[in-house]
C-alpha cells in the first residue's frame, strides 16, 4: 500500500513470518526517467536492497506498454521475486493518468500492457501476478473478463479488491461478486477488501471460493494480523504476539527505523501516522493518547510517550478483531 507498506513496516511484517512482502506501488514511467532523483526514488520505492531479508515482489502502476516493460525488466534484472500490475487504484491522479483501475475501461489497451509485462518478465524467469477491482462501476464489471484474458496472457495470480472503482472504499467489499472472476481463470485468486480477522478471510474464501485472501488496512498498526490470519486459517504456527515492554520495544524500533530509512523529519511525520494506527488497534491508555501520538515530532519527547502510552497494551486475539464493523457480515 502506497505510503505505508514501506522498507520498516516490511520488515516488521516480515518478522512475524511473511515469507514475500509487496513493495508500494511504483510508477513505471518514474522507475525508467532520465530524471535521477525521481528514478532514485521510484527504485528505493521497489527495495530490491534486501533490506526485508524476504524475497520482494514489486507493484508497478502505468498506463503505457512500453514504459511498464522496460520498468518490468529493470526490476526482475534487480531480483524482483514477482511484478504485480495495479489495475485497482481509484486516486484520481492515478485514474486520471489512465493508470491503475482506469486500465480496467479499455480492456485491449489493458492487454497490451499485460503482454508487454509478461513478455519482459518472462524470459527472466519471474512471474506476473494482477490486481484489480470487480470493474469500473456497477455497469462495467468486467473482472472475469480481464482476468480470463490476462491469463492467457501469461498472468500466474490474480488480487480481486470486492469493489467497483467508482466505490473507491464505500460501503461493503463484495466476497462474492470475486466468485466469477475464480471461474473464468485456473491460476489461484486471491479475494480482498475489508478482512480484519481469521472471521472475516474464511467469509471471504467461502464466499468468492478464492484460494488466498489479502489483508490491506488491517494490518495498519498491526503488523502482526497476517500472522494471526495465516494461523486462524492453519497456514502458519501460531505468532508470538508482545505484550507491554515486548510491545513496547517493538513499536519503538519501529520508531526508530522510519527515523533512519527517511531521516528524522520525514520520518517523525510518516510515523505519525502508524503511532495513530497502533492505538486504534490497541485501545485502552494507547488510544486515550492518540491525538498526541498524531502530534509527536520531536524524537525524544515521541520515544517517552512511546514507552508511556504503550505500558499497558497487549495485542487482541485474531478474532477479537472481528468485533469490527464488519462483525454482523462475517456471522451472517
Ligand atoms: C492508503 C492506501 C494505499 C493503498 N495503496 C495501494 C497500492 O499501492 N497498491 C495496491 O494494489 N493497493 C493499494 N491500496 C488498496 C489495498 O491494497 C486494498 O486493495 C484495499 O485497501 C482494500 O483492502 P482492505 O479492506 O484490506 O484495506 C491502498 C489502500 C489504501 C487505503
Amino acid at each position: 500500500m502506497a505510503g505505508i507498506t514501506d522498507v520498516p513496516f516490511r520488515r516488521l511484517v516480515a518478522r512475524f513470518g511473511a515469507g514475500l512482502v509487496v513493495s508500494e506501488m511504483v510508477a513505471s514511467g518514474e522507475m525508467v526517467t532520465t530524471r535521477p532523483s525521481a528514478r532514485a526514488e521510484a527504485r528505493a520505492r521497489a527495495d530490491l536492497g534486501g533490506e526485508t531479508g524476504v524475497p520482494v515482489a514489486v507493484q508497478l502502476a502505468g498506463r503505457e506498454a512500453a514504459p511498464m516493460a522496460a520498468a518490468a525488466a529493470l526490476v526482475a534484472d534487480m531480483g524482483a521475486a514477482a511484478i504485480d500490475i495495479n489495475m485497482g487504484c481509484p486516486a484520481r491522479k492515478v485514474t486520471g493518468g489512465a493508470s491503475g483501475a482506469a486500465l480496467m475501461r479499455d480492456p485491449d489497451h489493458a492487454l497490451r500492457l499485460i503482454e508487454a509485462v509478461v513478455g519482459a518478465a518472462a524470459p527472466r524467469g519471474v512471474p506476473v501476478t494482477l490486481k484489480m477491482r470487480l470493474g469500473w462501476d456497477d455497469d462495467s464489471r468486467n473482472a472475469p473478463l480481464i482476468a480470463a484474458r490476462a491469463v492467457a496472457a501469461g498472468v500466474a495470480m490474480i488480487t480481486v479488491h470486492g469493489r467497483t472503482r467508482m466505490q473507491f472504499y464505500g460501503g461493503q467489499a463484495d466476497w462474492a461478486a470475486i466468485a466469477p472472476v475464480v471461474a473464468a481463470v485456473p491460476v489461484p485468486v486471491v479475494a480482498n477488501g475489508d478482512i480484519r480477522c481469521g472471521a472475516s478471510a474464511r467469509a471471504a474464501r467461502a464466499q468468492s471460493g478464492a484460494a488466498a485472501v489479502m489483508v490491506g488496512r488491517g494490518a495498519c498498526g498491526a503488523p502482526w494480523r497476517l500472522a494471526q490470519i495465516a494461523h486462524a486459517q492453519g497456514h502458519a504456527p501460531a505468532p508470538v504476539l508482545p505484550r507491554g515492554a515486548e510491545l513496547v520495544d517493538l513499536i519503538g524500533e519501529h520508531y526508530e527505523d522510519m527515523l533512519s530509512h527517511y531521516g528524522t523529519k520525514v520520518g517523525a511525520r510518516v510515523a505519525r501516522k502508524h503511532l495513530g494506527w497502533y492505538a486504534e488497534t490497541l485501545g485502552g491508555t494507547a488510544l486515550a493518547r492518540r491525538a498526541e501520538l498524531l502530534r509527536a515530532d520531536d524524537p525524544a519527547a515521541t520515544r517517552a510517550l512511546i514507552a508511556s502510552a504503550f505500558a499497558e497494551a497487549a495485542v487482541a486475539p485474531s478474532d477479537a478483531a472481528s468485533q469490527a464493523p464488519d462483525a454482523g457480515r462475517v456471522a451472517a
